[in-house]
């Protein structure tokens, strides 16, 4: 039933697939959401293989960023003709210009960008962030003055401070890019809008005059991206060229308001409602890359003289990994609701965003962190050769940790996801009633079923006692956060004032929330399947998932005695049950992410478990054994040593 097995791979990979108790193909396509997308996905790959010029000269391991953004430019030059997504040099272009347009601009902008976007005409970027400021986008610098005379937008940057940095793609490969920058007409500051600007000559790709634009340098991660900053000098742009969709401004200056007063932010919005799928993929590379190795690395006897065991017979290895596959598959899930809130809002439901934002921020914050620490315990648990780029798995943490500060700091963004929180529970307080469902919220406004959790010792427990007990942690944490705001302003202190003496108080149940909501569309996901050996292995998936978030939160769950020990233990069993129930698919389950292994990049992971021969290969091909002998040795270490000896023959 594990349609990955091949002829050639590892024995030990291949004793695992043959115990496999369900259809891999049918798990991979609820993962990828349809079987199509999963023909299509093999479809790429195979085209991939095939064609040589796709493929890396060397492991770009091995790669200075030069060199690694040239081969990036290239593959992506060659994919443009066969396929619609592209890499890193146009990740931005796909993720944040292209939903600009869709999200900010007029049908009139739309249907003369668009087009060009979508055909790669140009490249663009998304430039709101400044050396100065990233997070409070009320006090960004950079100006775009309105000029009725001419019509047109003079954009500028008054202090260093005022530079763009961090956009993504805007250091050399961008040259068409979004401005977020201050709206001035006729003397008064609109605040942050977006412009469509020129950055680079469309033939010569030098920058333009009045703009001063590179690459910011090397970061922790994510090298092949040419991260940039921008300095602009009185860069005049047409009228139009400002997005017009929400806000408008006349030819003569007058401004016209959105809607809504966060349209403009629709951009982030809808990133962060996409990124958790993009997260989830993060997580199952992990799991995929450490689950196999697990699978095919021996280290140890369990009982003494019966041989060396594969790491992933100990509980411990299980505790570390497993966890990891749940969790790929509750954000995978809990994505796919936010992407549909999205959709509903892009779709012209603008009533909707305060409800999107509220979810997806807080959703985002959780993510990425738990996705981060999860590809970090991944790395962990293959031992030293995880910690070797030929794992692949110390670049993706790299990359995955990102997720934690753009798009929102994930500090900020769960105290954002809590002024939603805090907003109903003065509702709550005022007895008033919700004015329009919300399935992420409605929980707040209900007691707690019982005052004592349901969890008890069953081979089979009812998640929604689980999701209860998370409920009733997230409403008293909630609760607590706002009551505390209430006594500190009856002591006069400020509501700004206060709300940040209540700072982490407020983060806490914006993280309780979170977890809540996760937890129910986890379990709300897996009622689509109808395969009983697929849905099997879902419920175990999600009884994992549940009992490895209450020991994570037990002490808020014992806190006031909604739980009790007995609860915990029962909790702990459930987990252990679980991993003991998931074991004997592991190996199938992470299968069942179809990840390809272009998409792995890790020798420790390859589908056919041939890790140590090919490890052996990869560390040859470093460029350091070009030489058997440095160049420089005899230089610096062959002479101190010559000079050792003769000193010490004196
Ligand atoms: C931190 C933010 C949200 C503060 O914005 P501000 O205007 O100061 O709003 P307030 O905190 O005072 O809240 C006012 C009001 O507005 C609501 N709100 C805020 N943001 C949104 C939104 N996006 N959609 C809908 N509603 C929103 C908020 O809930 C309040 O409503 P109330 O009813 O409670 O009054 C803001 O400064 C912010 O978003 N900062 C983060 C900046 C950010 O995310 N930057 C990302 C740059 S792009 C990037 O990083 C790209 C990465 C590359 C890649 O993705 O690959
Ligand atoms: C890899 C990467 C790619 C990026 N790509 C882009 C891009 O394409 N386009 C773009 O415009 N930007 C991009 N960014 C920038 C990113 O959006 C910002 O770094 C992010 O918004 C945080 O802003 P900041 O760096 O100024 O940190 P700051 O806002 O200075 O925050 C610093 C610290 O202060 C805390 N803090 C700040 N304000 C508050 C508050 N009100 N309450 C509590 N704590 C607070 C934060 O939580 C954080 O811990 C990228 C960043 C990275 C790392």
């Amino acid at each position: 039933m594990n349609s990955y097995i091949k002829p050639g791979d590892n024995p030990l990979l291949t004793e695992e697939r043959k115990k496999c108790q369900f259809s891999t193909d049918i798990l991979a396509a609820f993962y990828h959401e349809n079987a199509q997308k999963i023909k299509r996905r093999h479809e790429i790959y195979q085209y991939y293989l095939e064609n040589k010029e796709l493929h890396d000269p060397e492991p770009t391991e091995f790669m200075d960023r030069y060199h690694r953004l040239e081969n990036a430019e290239r593959k992506v030059s060659l994919l443009k003709k066969h396929v619609k997504k592209a890499g890193s040099p146009l990740g931005l272009h796909y993720t944040m210009m292209i939903p600009t347009i869709l999200n900010n601009a007029d049908d009139e902008q739309k249907a003369e960008w668009l087009p060009k976007a979508q055909n790669l005409e140009f490249i663009g970027t998304y430039a709101q962030t400044e050396l100065g400021h990233g997070t409070n986008l009320r006090f960004l610098e950079t100006t775009a003055t309105y000029d009725p005379k001419t019509q047109e937008f003079i954009l500028n940057s008054p202090t260093t401070s005022a530079a763009k940095w961090w956009p993504g793609n805007l250091g050399k490969s961008s040259n068409r890019i979004i401005v977020v920058a201050r709206l001035i007409s006729n003397g008064k500051d609109y605040g942050p809008h977006s412009f469509f600007v020129p950055i680079r000559d469309p033939i010569t790709h030098k920058s333009l005059p009045g703009v001063t634009v590179g690459d910011i340098g090397p970061k922790f991660g994510i090298p092949t991206v040419d991260n940039g900053f921008l300095l602009l000098n009185n860069v005049r742009i047409p009228r139009r060229n400002m997005f017009m969709k929400n806000a408008k401004l006349n030819p003569d200056g007058t401004y016209i308001s959105p809607k809504h007063a966060k349209l403009a932010y629709g951009t982030m919005v809808y990133v962060r409602a996409v990124m958790i799928r993009t997260m989830s993929h993060m997580l199952g590379l992990a799991s995929t890359i450490s689950i196999r190795y697990s699978a095919i690395r021996k280290q140890g006897e369990i009982e003494a003289g019966k041989g060396e065991v594969k790491v992933l017979e100990y509980q411990t290895q299980q505790y570390r990994l497993l966890p990891q596959v749940a969790r790929a598959w509750a954000f995978e899930f809990a994505g796919r609701y936010t992407r549909k809130l999205y959709a509903q809002f892009l779709g012209g439901d603008v009533d909707v965003l305060p409800a999107l934002h509220g979810v997806s921020s807080g959703l985002k914050a959780v993510v990425t962190h738990q996705t981060a620490q999860g590809i970090e315990q991944c790395r962990m648990a293959c031992g030293g050769h995880g910690y070797s780029e030929a794992s692949g798995l110390p670049q993706l943490f790299a990359t995955a940790v990102a997720g934690c500060t753009y798009e929102g700091e994930n500090m900020v963004m769960l105290l954002q996801s809590a002024r939603q929180l805090v907003k109903i529970a003065s509702d709550v307080r005022k007895n008033q009633k919700p004015t329009k469902q919300n399935p992420v919220t409605d929980y707040l406004y209900k007691t707690s079923a019982a005052t004592k959790c349901k969890i008890d010792q069953t081979t089979d427990p009812d998640p929604s006692s689980v999701i209860e007990a998370f409920e009733h942690v997230a409403r008293r944490l909630t609760f607590a956060a706002f009551d505390k705001l209430e006594q500190l302003k009856q002591r006069g202190i400020s509501a700004e004032n206060a709300w940040v003496q209540c700072g982490v108080d407020l983060r806490r149940a914006a993280t309780a929330h979170t977890r809540t909501f996760i937890a129910r569309q986890f379990s709300n996901g897996i009622l689509e399947m109808r395969d009983l050996p697929v849905q099997a292995v879902l419920k175990d998936l999600l009884q994992l998932y549940l009992f490895y978030e209450v020991l994570e939160c037990d002490g808020d769950l014992l806190y006031d005695g909604y739980v009790i020990g007995q609860q915990i233990e029962y909790s702990k069993n459930n987990v252990y049950e679980a991993l003991r129930r998931l074991r004997p698919n592991a190996v199938s389950i992470v299968d069942s992410f179809d990840f390809n292994d272009r998409e792995l990049n890790s020798v420790l992971g390859r589908r056919d478990g041939n890790v140590y021969e090919n490890m052996l290969e990869w560390a040859k091909s470093s460029p350091l054994n070009k030489h058997d002998v440095m160049p420089f040795h005899h230089k610096y270490l062959g002479k101190m040593m010559e000079d050792a000896r003769q000193q010490s023959k004196l």
